[in-house]
């Protein structure tokens, strides 16, 4: 699981200019106009080498609980994570989750709703098991109703993997598609994404009425930067993306950058409210 940072050192790195001012103004000027819906790996937190090598920066699950309660309860993470893996992350804080790029969600009143993976799936997932085997460096993560293979450790064996996670899609059969991310391919369920995740969390109090701003940095955040061009919110892509094009309208380099407008907006919510530093 995640590393999590002990010392409290919030980061003292100035706010971006441009995307990192506007995002700053909107959500202190219209805390009730907007609701955020944040991505996790490379948005929030820096990429590590494997997918338990994160590190949790101090401070940040205070700050963003700050956040939320500056605009109403109207945050939501939206990750590829499990629900449970992301909950950790960031515990005692609890906030409104999609995880498995929408395949479950919990809402704002704790109701949670997700997919069962079917029996195929779960013989798909043996195969891959097995076969990953014989390709030294790929790291298999099961999240139950969704997999991942990452090549991070193994970037020379991306074709090799790509056609046993084609022969594993095949396996798992209707239902089930590949998501492509950074070093990653993914088997997860075709009857969501992320931006049907917004879209549902949009449909109720506390985020219903508001104009959503989505920040993410891969490929499967775009569904969510579609959602939110299109409703007339804020897209967000943290990276230029190299060669990928984005739908994003407005971009943000890294999420050090992210965290410093997170860090500046609960500073002012603390400030405001008397309460002291975490
Ligand atoms: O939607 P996200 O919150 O961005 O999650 C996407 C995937 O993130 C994790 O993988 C990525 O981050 C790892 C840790 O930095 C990195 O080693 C890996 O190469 C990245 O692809 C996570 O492991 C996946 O389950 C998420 O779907």
């Amino acid at each position: 699981m995640g590393q999590r940072e002990t010392a409290i050192s919030p980061s003292a790195a100035p706010i971006t200019p441009e995307t990192g001012l506007i995002l700053h103004q909107c959500l202190r000027e219209r805390p009730d106009r907007y609701a955020l819906f944040l991505d996790i790996d490379g948005t929030l937190i820096d990429l590590a080498a494997t997918p338990d090598g994160i590190t949790v920066p101090a401070g940040l699950g205070e700050a963003l609980g700050s956040v939320s309660a500056r605009l109403g309860g109207a945050l939501a993470l939206v990750t590829g994570r499990g629900l449970a893996y992301a909950d950790q992350l960031f515990a005692p804080q609890r906030f409104p989750l999609a995880g498995l790029h929408g395949t479950e969600r919990r809402d704002a009143e704790g109701a949670i709703f997700r997919a069962d993976p079917t029996a195929s799936f779960i013989k798909a997932k043996a195969h891959l098991r097995q076969s990953a085997e014989t390709l030294p460096g790929i790291l298999i993560e099961d999240k139950g109703a969704a997999i991942a293979a990452h090549y991070r450790q193994a970037p020379v064996l991306v074709e090799k993997l790509e056609e046993v996670m084609t022969e594993t899609l095949h396996l798992a059969g209707k239902g089930y598609e590949l998501q492509r991310g950074k070093m990653v391919f993914e088997i997860r369920p075709d009857m969501a994404d992320k931006g049907r995740a917004v879209e549902a969390f949009l449909s109720s109090p506390p985020f219903q009425g508001r104009l959503p701003i989505t920040i993410g940095d891969d490929l499967t955040d775009e569904a969510m930067f579609a959602v939110a061009n299109r409703l007339g919110g804020l897209s967000i892509k943290v990276g230029d993306g190299g060669a990928e094009k984005s739908a994003a309208t407005h971009q943000i380099p890294d999420p050090d950058a992210v965290r410093a407008v997170l860090f500046a907006l609960a500073g002012e919510v603390r400030s405001a409210t008397g309460e002291a530093r975490p």
